[in-house]
């Protein structure tokens, strides 16, 4: 198996030192590309070959993971898009692009999956999702899942999820990070040293995460076994409620979905003046 990752940004970086580290693709196996030199000698540090030309890493390739940013999902596709032949199965894990978009682009009958996953893939902690185009075959779904599998937990679904496992999941680890830095700056704030406190954050998250996922667990029940009656779990809970946590997290979760669903449309609809001004470009010719 060659793999491809056209876009070695963060998140083409993170899946690459994910299955490198899992031990499903040998380093040497993995070839990396993208126009920035630093990202580049980023990705070289993770022993996979790396190229500034998309078409070196895809022909040689079977597994093709496009990991661009959606605005320039457009210009990639059509670049690959001569070299695409059956042999190959294109992975997008772009948010906001739909899978009709890419297939559109692609040869017909290219075999096309779209994934929604997230960064800590890095630390084989990661959680996707992962849909199927129409000519996508069960090998190819039991392949994705196998790779994102390696990287943390991983489901197949339909795409119409995708836009919410992105406002839960994909955008979901920056929600985290910022929970644990403020956690810090309030241990900090009473006195904490900042790397202790750092820690202490961390773990707490870390642990509680691993007490939610026991099977049978309910983190409302968890919540309940940690306030001891008249202690003082209960005053930061009430503070909590007071300052509307749940309801913050509840709108963040809802705004990253619909940035995804008019990240969606937007390159729908860019898609349409494209072909437009093209059209009547031929016509003045
Ligand atoms: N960062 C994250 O946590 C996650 C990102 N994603 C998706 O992954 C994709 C990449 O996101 P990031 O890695 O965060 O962005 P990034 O900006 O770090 O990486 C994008 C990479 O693509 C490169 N690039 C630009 N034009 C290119 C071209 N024509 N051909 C090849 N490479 C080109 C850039 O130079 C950069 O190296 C996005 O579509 C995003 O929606 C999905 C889930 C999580
Ligand atoms: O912010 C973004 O658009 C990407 C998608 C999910 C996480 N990062």
């Amino acid at each position: 198996m060659s793999v491809a990752i056209v876009g070695a940004g963060k998140f083409g970086q993170a899946i690459a030192r994910g299955f490198v580290r899992a031990g499903l693709v040998a380093a040497d196996r993995i070839i990396a590309s993208t126009p920035c030199s630093e990202d580049l000698a980023k990705a070289a540090k993770i022993g996979v070959r790396t190229t500034f030309d998309n078409l070196e890493a895809v022909k040689p390739s079977n597994v093709v993971f496009l990991a661009v940013k959606p605005d320039v999902m457009r210009t990639v596709l059509y670049e690959i898009a001569p070299i695409i032949s059956e042999r190959h199965i294109v992975v997008s894990v772009a948010a906001g692009v739909k899978i009709s978009y890419v297939e559109d682009k692609l040869p017909v009958d290219t075999r096309v999956i779209r994934v929604m996953s997230n960064t800590p893939c890095m630390v084989g902690e990661g959680a996707t999702v992962f849909a199927r185009g129409t000519a996508a075959k069960d090998s190819d779904s039991v392949l994705v899942q196998q790779f994102f599998s390696t990287l943390g937990f991983c489901v197949e679904s339909e795409e119409s999820s995708l836009d919410a496992v992105t406002g839960v999941s994909g955008s979901g680890p920056a929600y985290a990070f910022c929970a644990i830095d403020a956690m810090a700056d309030g241990g900090v704030k009473m006195g904490l040293p900042r790397d202790l406190a750092l820690k202490l954050a961390a773990q707490t998250m870390l642990g509680a995460a691993k007490m939610t996922l026991e099977p049978g667990s309910h983190p409302m029940i968890l919540k309940d076994n940690v306030g001891s009656p008249g202690g003082t779990t209960m005053a930061g809970v009430h503070k909590l409620e007071e300052l509307g946590f749940r309801n913050c997290l509840i709108s963040a979760v809802e705004s990253t979905t619909v940035k995804s669903v008019e990240l969606s449309q937007q390159m729908l609809d860019e898609d349409k003046n494209y072909d437009e001004d093209v059209k009547t470009a031929v016509l003045k010719i």
